[in-house]
């Protein structure tokens, strides 16, 4: 019964092919985004449901079965289902024989339960080869398209042909596989979507080292140094100079480190002669977080233009223009004065002498 529509188009497999025929358990907000996403990729999708008659809001082309037998109609089954509601696999354990579960559970809280959700589930299913997956990506995503933020699929299972045909359907959809090993990794991969800006962790950390370091070293420059050797107080430059050369300097430095990356990799694809070797872990992970690292780097960067747009209206810097002003303003008239007094004029009795003052104010309030 299997109807089409412009939904259910394949885009990146040839309809010529047979399509694969892909078993999505529950019909909530994941189970459908999911589906549908699989069913404009050229999947054929049936649903397992406790209601099959009662599921609305699927998309056109997906079937609607019961669990039971709907799981008869694939020899993978992806479990958009709660942890909580598992229970009900242990009746289809038979069924569920040497077929492919991909486990996309999440938890509430960090460390919610001993054993990670796929390895309960394994234990739940011991003959079904359990592979975590999907779990980093949301519905919405799935279903705006809006995946840039999150193409990344953490993948991991004990049965590496089981995670090989995972990470096909994950490519297929038009994201990015990430084999994370064994199902011993499921527990992390759990955790990621709990954890606050995971790929964040490692640019934070060297931006706050980056700035640290050169805030000290602009520290010993400019205050330290001129106070031991001229015993002069330049602390104040603490609070905006300094931080007005670190942000520039951390900006350039985080900038470099984002395109540092893409060359080494070049240089080691070059010198291994080929494009088809994993990288090793520390490159692999310095390039997924170009992009925290770049956009740390324009952070920097905004606040050096807050600072220099701020340092002209700064006491100090008004107080030395003027300085400035007045110095030259009383020079200017002193030889204007001078002159005229060798001209034979008496200065103190001359208009000039008020004149000078009210040049010399103007001359403030106008800096
Ligand atoms: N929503 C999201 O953005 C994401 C969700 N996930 C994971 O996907 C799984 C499903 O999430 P989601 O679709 O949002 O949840 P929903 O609550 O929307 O759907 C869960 C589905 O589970 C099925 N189900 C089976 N047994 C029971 C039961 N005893 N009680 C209630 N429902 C049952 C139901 O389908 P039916 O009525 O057809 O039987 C139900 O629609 C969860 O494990 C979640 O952690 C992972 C990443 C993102
Ligand atoms: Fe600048």
């Amino acid at each position: 019964m299997e109807k089409t529509s412009a939904d259910s188009l394949p885009l990146t497999v040839n309809s010529s092919e047979k399509q694969e025929t892909v078993c999505i358990f529950g019909t909530g907000d994941f189970g459908r985004s999911l589906g549908l996403k699989m069913l404009q990729c050229g999947y054929s999708i049936v649903f397992g449901s406790r209601n099959p008659r009662m599921s609305s809001l699927l998309p056109n082309g997906a079937e609607v079965l019961s669990y039971s037998e709907a799981a008869q109609k694939s020899d993978i089954i992806i479990l958009a289902v709660h942890r909580e509601h598992y229970d009900f696999l242990t009746e289809l354990t038979e069924l569920l024989n040497g077929k492919i579960l991909v486990d996309i559970s999440n938890n509430l809280k960090i460390n919610q339960y001993p054993e990670s959700n796929a390895e309960y589930l394994a234990q739940l299913v011991p003959g079904a080869h359990v592979v975590k997956a999907f779990n980093t990506i949301s519905a919405w995503a799935l279903q705006s398209g809006a995946l840039d933020a999150s193409r990344q699929v953490f993948v991991c299972g004990n049965d590496s042909k089981a995670k090989q045909r995972v990470m096909d359907i994950v490519r297929t959809l038009g994201l990015t596989p990430l084999d994370q090993g064994s199902l011993i990794a499921a527990k992390e991969i759990e955790n990621y979507p709990l954890q606050l800006f995971p790929m964040w962790k490692f640019p934070f950390y060297l931006s706050a080292i980056l700035c640290v370091f050169f805030f000290f070293y602009c520290v010993i420059r400019e205050v330290i140094y001129p106070y031991v050797y001229e015993k002069k107080d330049s602390t104040f430059r603490m609070a905006i100079s300094i931080p007005n050369r670190v942000f520039p300097i951390a900006a350039l430095t985080l900038l470099a480190l984002v395109y540092l990356p893409g060359v080494i990799a070049a240089v080691l694809q070059l010198y291994r002669g080929t494009k088809y070797r994993r990288f090793p872990d520390w490159l692999d992970h310095w390039m997924l977080c170009r992009k925290q690292l770049g956009l740390i780097a324009l952070g920097f960067a905004f606040l050096h233009v807050i600072y220099t747009l701020v340092i002209p209206i700064r006491y100090y810097v008004r107080w030395t223009l003027r300085n400035m002003t007045i110095t030259q303003v009383n020079l200017y008239s002193f030889i204007f004065s001078y002159s005229l007094n060798q001209r034979g004029i008496l200065l103190h009795h001359s208009p000039f002498h008020n004149y000078r003052k009210k040049i010399t104010l103007l001359s403030i309030f106008i800096f």
